[in-house]
Order: C-alpha cells, then structure tokens, then sequence
C-alpha cells in the first residue's frame, strides 16, 4: 500500500524557485491501478520520483507498506518496481543479458533470474527477441525490456512513469493487459499519464493534478457522475479550465 501525505517540493535554482507540489495527498492500495492524470508540468514525474525516492520532498511524506521514503529509501528500492521515462538499457546487451544484469544487481539468483525472464519476455511479447541485441530493437521493444528490467525482482508495488507514452496501439494494449495482469496478481500500482484513453482502460481510481494540487481523486465512475460527464475527458476539461478561471 502506499500512502502520501501532503507531499511538498520545492525546486531552486539562483534565479527562480518553482513551487512544483504544494500538498499532494493520496493512497493506493493493492489490487488496484491508480492513476495520476495531469497536464504537461503539472507534477506527475516530481510526485512519482519522490515515491521511488530518487528525490527527497521539501515537506510531507510518502509511506509504502509502512516504510517512509524519507527516512528508508533502501528498503523502499527493494519493494518497488520504477519505470521512468529516462530508463536506461545498453545497446550492446542482448535482452536476456539485460534482465540478467539487472537480476544481478538485485541480488537475484539464476534460477529465479530465468524463471522471471520467461514469464516477462512471455507476457510482454518479447519471447522471439530475448537474444537480440537492444540496440536493434524498436522504440517499443525498448519499453517493453525497460518494464520488464523495472519488474525483474517482482516487487509488489509497481510505480510507472508514462508507461504508454510514444507507443503505438499494439503495443499499448499489450502493456495495459500487462498491467492489468499484475492488479489480478495483486500488486499495487501507480500510473502517471495524460493519455485518457489509458486512464479509462486501465485505472480503478484517478487523481487529477493541476499545478501542484490534487484538484479531484475518485473512481471513474464517480468522477463522471460527480461533474456530470460522459467521459473522463470531459471530467479533466471541466476541472483544469475551472482552475484555470480562478
Ligand atoms: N529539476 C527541476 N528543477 C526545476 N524545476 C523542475 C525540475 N523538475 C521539474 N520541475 C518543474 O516542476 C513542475 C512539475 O514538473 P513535472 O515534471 O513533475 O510535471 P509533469 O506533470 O510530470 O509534466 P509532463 O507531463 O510534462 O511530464 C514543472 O513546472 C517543472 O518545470
């Protein structure tokens, strides 16, 4: 489970200070895929960075099973699986190298390291390429090798940053049954996106972020109902243009 508290961070720079969360709230629980949908700059990345610890929060804290990102980041690199968009593979390693590399660097063994290779390269449709080099893969070869690197220990919370983005729809219905998957398995998971057909296929629950702030943070069909809408698309436009007249 993890469990945010008003999550606050500043960024400064000599000549400007950039006010990017000013008290994010929100829990995931297991078994469900929640959502952080938001315009470009709105604080998706700095929220998901915070809870896969490689930033520290200017105020607030952020809670997985328990575990405080501030005080615990190890630990809390052991329980996550963090994808971002930044993810870096080696061209020169073949697929199969690369999960065995990160398997490694996990502290996995061989055994367990080929065991989670064949269920990711399977379900995420990489078998016929595990041997092929990653620098000939496509752009989504790649996403699918950086998911399956990010899962490669199986930890049971899964936090992805724009996991769909860039990808064409083939490709994007196999990472969203990917996830879908991994929510009947169980697992926690947090998706950052401003793709609303994603969010409608794959979210139980949604909070929208606009400038910093949770503006709404609700089941889909109550988000709908709440603003009256058809879709969840109409629920954003109605909720960022109302922020915006303010
Ligand atoms: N390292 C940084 N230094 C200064 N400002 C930053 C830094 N990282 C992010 N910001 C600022 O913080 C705000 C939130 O950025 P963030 O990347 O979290 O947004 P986002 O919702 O993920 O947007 P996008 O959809 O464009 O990726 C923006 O104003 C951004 O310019």
């Amino acid at each position: 489970m993890i469990e945010v508290r008003d999550l606050r961070k500043v960024f400064k720079s000599k000549r400007k200070k950039v006010e990017a969360l000013k008290g994010i709230s929100f829990d995931a629980h297991p078994g469900e895929i929640f959502g952080l949908l938001g315009p470009n700059g709105a604080g998706k990345t700095t929220t998901l960075r915070i809870l896969s610890t490689m930033l520290t929060p200017t105020d607030g804290d952020a809670r997985i099973d328990g575990v405080s990102v501030k005080d615990n980041p190890m630990e809390i690199r052991r329980k996550i699986g963090f994808l971002s968009t930044e993810t870096g593979l080696y061209d020169k390693l073949t697929g199969e190298e690369t999960l065995k590399f990160f398997g490694k660097l996990s502290g996995l063994e061989e055994k367990e390291i080929k065991e989670r290779s064949d269920f990711l390269f399977s379900s995420l449709g990489l078998e016929k390429d595990r041997k092929r080099l990653v620098g000939e893969y496509s752009t989504g070869m790649k996403q699918k090798l950086s998911i399956a690197r990010a899962l490669i220990h199986n930890p049971e919370i899964i936090i992805f940053d724009e996991p769909t983005n860039g990808l064409d729809i083939l490709t994007t219905k196999t990472v969203v049954d990917f996830l879908l998957d991994m929510k009947l398995k169980g697992k926690t998971v947090v998706i950052s996106t401003h793709i609303l057909d994603v969010v409608e296929k794959l979210c139980d629950r949604v909070a929208i972020i606009h400038r910093g702030k949770i503006v709404a943070n609700n089941t889909i069909t109550e988000l709908k109902n709440e603003y009256n809408a058809k879709t969840i698309e109409e629920v954003f436009f109605s909720l960022v243009n109302f922020e915006g007249e303010k």
